[in-house]
């Protein structure tokens, strides 16, 4: 469970975060959107201990995550390039990955297996360093590094930003097959209402750092998120 309790960050005196209280429970698909600097990243980074708070603080399972690291054990993230390690081919990077959270050499085929429509025939083999991968192609290799180590909880920012469209429909497909098999917590923002709406059971909205919705998916889902993103100039047109 991640829990964040009056959570605040801002930069040069202006707030881009202000968060009261936000429960996402073990097991929950959460889907976060809001326009261009809403907070989307900075709450991700917060939640991964990678920047600072002003006040308040993010609890992973009732522990600070910025006091004890524990939560990286059961955590697995891809908010940008910066995760990756990008003088390495994707197969020496997977290996790492694998190494490090004791992944044996047969669950790791088998994860490739799962992930093989979605890598096509792109991202194995290449003899290239992820470096030089197209922007697409190293977002698919991040989000297969974040699930590599089995998470409980998984935290994407905009996976399907830079993805061609069948890519983005596989993605979607292997983010519902993961959450249902493995009860995982997955955290996802994303600009596309369409497909957060179709991987999330909730989904929250910020804008200006804070709360301004938050909606248990359901039929309606997408027509209220579009309803509140219409810009007022087109509501007045096709009135
Ligand atoms: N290191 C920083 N220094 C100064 N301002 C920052 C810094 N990081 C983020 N910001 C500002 O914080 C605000 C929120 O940014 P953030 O990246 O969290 O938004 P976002 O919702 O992820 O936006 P986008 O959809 O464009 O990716 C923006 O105004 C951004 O310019």
């Amino acid at each position: 469970m991640i829990y964040i309790d009056n959570l605040g960050k801002a930069y040069n005196a202006v707030t881009v975060l202000d968060v009261e209280q936000l429960e996402i429970p073990q097991g929950q698909s959460f889907g976060l959107v809001g326009n261009n600097g809403a907070g989307k990243t900075t709450l991700f980074r917060l939640i991964l201990d990678l920047i600072k708070a002003d006040r308040g603080q993010v609890l992973s399972n009732n522990i600070a995550v910025n006091e004890n690291s524990q939560w990286k054990n059961y955590t697995g993230s891809f908010l940008d390039e910066g995760f990756l390690i990008d003088f390495l081919k994707p197969e020496e990077y997977f290996k790492f990955i694998a190494d490090i959270n004791g992944v044996t050499k047969e669950e790791l085929q088998e994860f490739y297996n799962d992930f093989a429509d979605f890598f096509g025939n792109e991202i194995l083999n290449q003899n290239k360093y992820i470096r030089d991968f197209s922007k697409g192609n190293q977002k698919k290799i991040g989000i297969f590094g974040a699930i590599i180590s089995q998470p409980e909880v998984l935290i994407l920012d905009e996976p399907f930003a830079n993805l061609d469209p069948s890519s983005q429909i596989r993605l979607k497909s292997l983010l519902k097959d993961l959450h249902q098999k493995k009860n995982l917590s997955m955290l996802i923002s994303s600009h596309d209402l369409n497909h957060i709406a179709e991987v999330s059971q909730r989904i929250v909205v910020l804008d200006k750092g804070r709360v301004v919705k938050d909606l248990l998916t359901s039929e309606n889902t997408l027509k209220e998120l579009e309803g509140y993103f219409t810009p007022e100039s087109v509501v007045e047109a096709e009135s």
